[in-house]
């Protein structure tokens, strides 16, 4: 089964949840299709009785109140429907989004980091909006094709077999055609859904990183590659439009020939005295109405290819296995309560990789981390320093080995619960673009102002906030451009003052930070340490140095341990990094 015909499946069966929906919609098409025949029917009557019977209307002929009736109950129907479909549509859109948006949560930030983020914004927001046309007009004029035509072509052969045989044979090969000419067009919308996913992430990559083209000089040629896959887009939107146009041409070219059949044929047995003026009117007029709906759904079946072309990368996305580095017998393992703090953290011999395939970045690692001790983590760069912390937060869990919190496995314990009990201020802290107070108080929704405040002086985050033009109200702004690194490390602090939790991890707390801010927030830490398990990594010599203990971590492995003293004497590597650090400061 191709990919192409596995999404209409799927997004057929997510429809089939709104069931009692489509059966609404199936019943009005059903209804529409007898409101065209009593229609046509009063037309065919009131032409006779005017032309071949010479008779004049008047308001009150039963006729002329059957006929205002049905266009006011089609009119009627149509109104429905449509309500009906964007029902449907809204319900389906919504209710996919947020699941994408569980899904992806679910598979975390890890895998978040390795996506494109000007695709996934085109696959959660786009995608999503172009299956609201497939459920709005693409599936609703599917169901009316199948429903109409065949309620037509079934009463025209009741009355008339002659005509209705024709409708019967023709109406089918309309579908058929514009498969064949669907195909064609189907691998264009595939191409053209690709390169708009590269043309959204290109744009997104370019305005993110401006002020880095500006100063390598090399604004002119992202600007030409942009341009570039603009100008595949645009020969890809043409030739789609090219095929759409052709089909819609071949489309209604077939169904007037196929009127025209049923037209000369009446005409034929008309005047060779075969059928009546009136009964043949009436297959007349229902001949159009009997191909409306293959027209109908040749012009929304470009909105459907696109919609499945669009789910392909929405249920790509949910069909990822969440935490693919837990075995499924470990994630139906019983979760264990989390004990109460203060938490004593233990590495038992952690070895882990990020795949199967790559080297383990953290080795054999055996240490601990003490409640009310602040344990500083030092090392080279790219030695598993981040790593080892995401162990602690069960964004990973170890290859071998295990990480035991008061002598419990930590991933036995529910994720979100432990990750309650944690802290964290990464390198990178993100601000979201909101006012600076929300983004505080995100540790602890509904904290008070006053706490806050506090939170923010501990974090030396006050002076700065309050001279901000609206103070703690004033927004972050995309990318919380308006604040240096410092300043949203501050902001990432007070976080942590905040919360307040029994485990702090500090992923280099100090290293945008002025030696008076970083002097104030040491002071904080300290008092932080009360009662908590602290993990800092340090990149200062002057945070290493006042720790009560030091990991020296070395190609994931910890290499040594001890007081700033003990290592100066025992680790030339340490050394090495020292004099270094010296020679930085
Ligand atoms: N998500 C990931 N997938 C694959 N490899 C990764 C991932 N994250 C980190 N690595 C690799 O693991 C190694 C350790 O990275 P880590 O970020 O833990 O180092 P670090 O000591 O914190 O570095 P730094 O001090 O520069 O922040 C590096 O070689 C890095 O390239």
């Amino acid at each position: 089964m191709s990919d192409y015909t596995a999404n209409h499946k799927r997004l057929f069966r997510l429809g089939l949840n709104y069931r009692g929906w489509w059966f609404a919609l199936g019943c009005i098409s059903l209804l529409s299709a007898l409101a065209i025949i009593v229609l046509m029917y009063s037309i065919s009557i009131l032409v006779d009785q005017v032309f071949m019977q010479d008779e004049p209307i008047t308001f009150y002929d039963t006729a002329v109140i059957v006929l205002a009736g049905a266009i006011f109950f089609r009119g009627s129907l149509f109104w429905i429907s449509e309500i009906t479909v964007q029902h449907i549509a809204s319900e389906i859109k919504q209710d996919l989004r947020m699941r994408l948006l569980r899904h992806m949560q679910k598979l975390g930030p890890s895998w978040a980091e390795k996506q494109s983020s000007g695709e996934l914004a085109v696959a959660a927001v786009e995608g999503v909006e172009k299956l609201d046309i497939y459920y709005s007009r693409f599936m609703p004029a599917a169901i009316h094709m199948a429903i109409v035509p065949v309620v037509l072509a079934l009463f025209v052969f009741g009355i008339d077999w002659i005509s209705g045989l024709i409708l019967i044979v023709t109406g089918p090969l309309i579908p058929v055609f514009m498969s064949l000419i669907g195909m064609k067009a189907q691998s264009q919308t595939r191409k053209q859904w690709k390169t708009l996913q590269v043309l959204s992430s290109g744009f997104l990559d370019a305005v993110q990183g401006m002020r880095t083209l500006k100063l390598f000089n090399r604004t002119a040629k992202k600007q030409g590659e942009i341009e570039r896959i603009s100008d595949l887009f645009r020969k890809n939107t043409i030739g789609i439009l090219k095929t759409a146009f052709l089909s819609g041409f071949v489309l209604e070219l077939f169904a007037s020939i196929a009127t025209a059949l049923v037209a000369v044929e009446i005409g034929v047995r008309l005047i060779e005295g075969h059928i009546g003026f009136q009964l043949g009117l009436f297959v007349l007029l229902l001949a159009p109405e009997y191909y409306l709906p293959f027209r109908l759904f040749g012009a929304q079946h470009h909105a459907g290819m696109e919609g499945t072309e669009a789910a392909g990368r929405i249920f790509s996305i949910m069909d990822t296995p969440v935490r693919s580095n837990i075995s499924a017998a470990d994630q139906h393992k019983q979760k264990v309560a989390i004990p109460s703090g203060p938490f004593h953290i233990r590495f038992e011999r952690v070895t882990f990789s990020y795949s199967s395939e790559s080297d383990p970045v953290i080795k054999d690692a055996a240490f601990e981390l003490e409640p009310g001790k602040t344990t500083v983590l030092a090392g080279r760069s790219g030695t598993g320093k981040t790593t080892l912390t995401r162990l602690i937060t069960q964004e990973y869990v170890p290859d071998k080995g295990s990480v035991m919190v008061n002598g419990i496995p930590c991933d036995l314990f529910d994720e979100k619960q432990w990750l309650g009990q944690i802290s964290i201020v990464n390198q990178n802290p993100w601000l979201f673009d909101d006012t600076v107070l929300a983004n505080i108080a995100i540790a602890k929704p509904g904290a008070p102002f006053e706490e806050i405040v506090e939170a923010s002086g501990k974090a030396a985050a006050h002076e700065f906030i309050s001279k901000l033009p609206d103070g703690y109200q004033t927004r972050a702004g995309e990318q919380a451009v308006r604040f240096s690194g410092g300043e949203r490390q501050r902001i990432a602090l007070a976080r942590a003052f905040l919360r307040n939790s029994p485990v702090v991890i500090l992923d280099e707390p100090s290293s945008a930070l002025d030696p008076h801010s970083e002097l104030k927030i040491r002071k904080s830490v300290k008092r932080l340490e009360k009662d908590r398990t602290v993990l800092i990594i340090a990149h200062r010599l002057s945070t290493v140095r006042n720790a009560d203990n030091i990991l020296l971590l070395e190609d994931g492995r910890i290499s040594g341990s001890g007081s700033h003293e003990q290592l100066l004497n025992t680790s030339h590597t340490y050394r090495e990094m020292v004099t270094a650090y010296t020679k930085k400061s």
